[in-house]
């Protein structure tokens, strides 16, 4: 039952990644997130003016649906966006992979940033289930469903920069996906994240500055947060760089050149091409850095910025853990 599904960049800037996933045969786009362990999707329930550009899952046409009656969700996400609703199960297929009895939340209500994003129609997500938002009692997220069918209880993300398709892929690592070794670092499930501890940065040619970096891998943030020591030593090497309080980030002029980031997991140093830290344009001929500060996360988040750079096996045996290896 293993799979293998499509991640196309939503817009111009990989802001997103979006994935096909049937739900009993009705297609959805949604951004599969390894940050989060909700599987939502805009539904014919929500208010009409919500619901324009999207594409709506109905469960009154699905033959398997079984509504949860009584069961809610709620979700708010890092960047003040959220959703909530309520709660049925479904056939779920995502690639190959298909699972039946999966939770799907339904949405009734979602915020205006996922209004506009009407590429989006929904997020998969794949964090551990232990942070799943269902109340009376948290649901599976499809990865924990799926895994006891699967070869190996594994996913891997190969994710593309600029307008390239990625994949994601359930139950095999595919070695013609990456280069060299896959160096693996332990991951600790507390906080419900991929969450794991870096063992420090350099920017372009620098020396290597070892410093312990507790990070979660996020498929569903866009940018790199990092303590403000490794921004601070990045933009630095930057001319023109400076902090933006309108833009809300550093920025740049869009004519810079910019050095590679390197981020050590372990003895491994991953690299992040300068190239992927112009973001986009912000303003006039200013560019906003996909290097921005952690500071008030409370952890950094290693995003779509660094895990394109990457090859990524996220490892859900007993003891779970994290793979990086070049590509
Ligand atoms: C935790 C966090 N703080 N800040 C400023 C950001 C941007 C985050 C990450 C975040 O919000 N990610 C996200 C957003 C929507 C859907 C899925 N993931």
């Amino acid at each position: 039952n293993d799979g293998s599904v499509t991640a196309s960049p939503e817009d111009a800037y990989d802001s997103e990644y979006l994935c096909p996933v049937s739900i009993d045969g009705q297609t959805l786009a949604l951004d599969f997130d390894t940050g989060s362990a909700d599987l939502w999707v805009f539904s014919t329930s929500l208010p009409s003016s919500e619901q324009k550009g999207h594409t709506l899952f109905d469960p009154s046409k699905s033959t398997n649906w079984k509504a949860l009656s009584g069961y809610k969700w709620n979700i708010t996400y890092g960047d003040g966006s959220g959703a909530s609703g309520t709660v049925g199960t479904d056939v779920v297929t995502v690639g190959g992979t298909s699972v039946s009895g999966q939770a799907v939340e339904i949405a009734t209500k979602v915020s205006s940033a996922f209004v506009s994003d009407t590429a989006n129609d929904g997020l998969l997500g794949l964090a551990f289930s232990s942070i799943n938002t269902v109340t009376p009692k948290a649901q599976h997220t499809f990865f924990d469903t799926a895994k006891s069918s699967l070869s190996s209880p594994v996913f891997t993300a190969d994710l593309k920069h600029r307008q390239l398709p990625g994949t994601y892929d359930f139950g095999t690592i595919d070695s013609s996906k990456y280069t060299g070794t896959i160096t693996y670092i332990d991951v600790d499930t507390a906080n419900g994240f991929w969450e794991f501890t870096g063992s420090g940065y350099a920017v372009g040619s620098g020396s290597f500055v070892s410093s312990s970096i507790d990070a979660i891998a996020d498929t569903g943030t866009t940018l790199i947060y990092v303590p403000d020591a490794v921004v601070t030593a990045y933009y630095k090497q930057v001319s023109g760089a400076s902090y933006d309080s309108s833009q809300g980030g550093y920025t740049f002029p869009c004519s810079a050149t910019l050095p590679n980031l390197t981020l050590g997991i372990g003895s491994y140093h991953a690299v992040v091409p300068g190239q992927y830290i112009n973001y986009s344009p912000a303003s006039g001929s200013k560019c906003f850095g996909g290097v921005q500060s952690d500071s008030g996360i409370g952890f950094s988040i290693y995003g779509d910025v660094f895990l394109k750079s990457q090859f990524v096996i996220f490892d859900g045996s007993s003891t779970p853990r994290l793979g990086f290896a070049a590509k």
